[in-house]
């Protein structure tokens, strides 16, 4: 019989464990969440959303459309009604806390700024150390007045009118880009961003659905988006698919645990969030997927992951957007491979939650696994399955990948492994524990 699933809060073990088996419904998405609720704070009319992620950071973002003057209100468990603002958000009162979540804070830095409002804008000291002038330099060119202590929260936008730009982002970042296209809503003029590297384009997608004209060009250079000035959303309705980067740890969990066979359901297939599945094919993992039906103009599918013996390989710099947040739990994959996985292209998981790259190193080698860290590259050297010691107690530094990514190290590892911390795992994935339980994992709260 599963047990009941502990509070995710304070240290946590996860023990060796039997095989992992059953079927599970993918949590909903993070990122279409947040933008569900942006999108429809935005909207003029009433939009409904169902399955939204109620994550701590997706509530945050709730919250903050709401002291912006839109009408939030829960109808059920994942179901909300927004009544939209017509692309006028009025300057909150207080600060707007975003938590531990750059998503939340980075678009609504967009949203807000297009709309002509002033707020301020606070978070935790995760979000506090992390760098806001990717968002808020190119929206001072387009007319933003920002004051931050060096580039970091809080940060003050006073009230402006923008001017769309032509703008290509230094760094490959869905959240620097949408909220460049945000602000370029509210905007005079048109926004054109050039990317020379892909990443996820849930922004364009939903955009699309709530009636915004944009256009976006694919060459072999990248993408260009134009996005005409001073257009106001139309609400809708939508169903938020299941998060592919959440699921990366029920998938790993299976393949590293012995004799386990696990079905995840309704899990969003877009090639700009996949680079984590596309790359445990490579290194041998049984992996069938069929398709399911489609959610928020999303293509979705159903995954069976069963047990597999892994090898090593070469995960190239150019897949680094396609998996940005998945490189902690394919650090566990690869230590439990045959062989050296090298992964390039690394720096941005140094502007992550915490360092995730020095975060991923220090929770493998705290559980003897070898392994070399570059300026931006990991190799991990797996000597196969059954191989990790386990044993350590893992620091996770405010990081719910980290926290997740070392629990399923425990389930496939000698000796249980230990976090200090699991109260962040909410912020993503609240009913992980839950989840993996139900599968047949044990997870202590210690
Ligand atoms: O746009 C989004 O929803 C996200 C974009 C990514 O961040 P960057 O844009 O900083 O790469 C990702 O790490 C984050 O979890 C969600
Ligand atoms: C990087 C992440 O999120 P955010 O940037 O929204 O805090 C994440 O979820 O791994």
């Amino acid at each position: 019989m599963t047990q009941l699933a502990p509070q995710l809060q304070g240290p946590f073990l996860a023990r060796p464990s039997r095989p992992l088996t059953g079927s599970l419904s993918a949590p909903a998405d993070k990122s279409i969440s947040h933008r569900a609720l942006i999108f429809a704070g935005l909207a003029q009319g009433e939009s409904r959303i169902a399955g939204l992620l109620e994550s701590d950071d997706v509530l945050n973002t709730a919250k903050a459309i709401a002291s912006l003057g839109a009408e939030v209100e829960r109808l059920g468990p994942g179901s909300w009604r927004v009544v939209g603002r017509g692309g006028r958000f009025a300057s909150p009162r207080s600060p707007l806390d975003f938590g531990n979540s750059g998503t939340g804070v980075r678009l609504m830095m967009g949203a807000i700024a297009g709309s002509g409002a002033g707020a301020v804008f606070t978070g935790d000291a995760s979000l506090s150390s992390r760098p806001m002038r990717r968002v808020t330099d190119p929206l001072e060119l387009m007319g933003a007045g920002f004051t931050s202590t060096d580039g970091r929260l809080p940060a003050t936008l006073a009230p402006s009118r923008l001017k769309g730009i032509a703008y290509a982002p230094p760094i490959a970042s869905a959240q620097v880009k949408s909220a460049i296209l945000l602000a370029g809503l509210g905007a005079s003029g048109e926004t054109v961003i050039t990317e020379h590297h892909a990443t996820r384009d849930h922004t364009e997608t939903m955009l699309r659905a709530f009636g915004v004209t944009l256009e976006v060009t694919r060459s072999e250079d990248g993408v260009r988006i134009r996005l005409p000035g001073h257009q106001t959303l139309k609400a809708q309705d939508l169903t938020v698919p299941g998060d592919p980067s959440s699921i990366g740890f029920a998938l790993v969990a299976a393949l590293i645990t012995p004799g386990s066979c696990v079905q995840i359901n309704g899990v969003m297939d877009n090639p700009s969030r996949t680079g984590l599945i596309e790359t445990l094919r490579e290194m041998g993992a049984d992996l069938e997927t069929t398709a399911g039906p489609f959610m928020a103009g999303e293509r979705t599918m159903n995954i069976t992951a069963r047990h597999s013996t892994l090898r090593g390989v070469e995960v190239p710099a150019d897949r680094a957007p396609s998996m940005i947040d998945e490189y902690p739990i394919l650090g566990v994959a690869a230590a439990c491979a045959t062989g050296n996985t090298h992964m390039a292209g690394l720096a941005e998981l140094r502007a992550k939650e915490s360092d995730r790259l020095t975060g991923t190193a220090e929770l493998l080698r705290l559980n003897g696994v070898e392994l070399n860290v570059g300026e931006d590259s990991l190799t991990v050297t797996g000597k196969g399955p059954g191989s990790v010691a386990g044993g350590g107690m893992v620091p996770t530094h405010h990081d719910h990948r980290l926290a997740m990514s070392a629990l399923v190290l425990g389930l496939a590892s000698q000796q249980p492994v230990r976090i200090d911390d699991a109260s962040m795992i909410a912020t993503s994935y609240p009913r992980f524990a839950d989840d993996m339980m139900a599968l047949g994992a044990t997870l202590e709260s210690i």
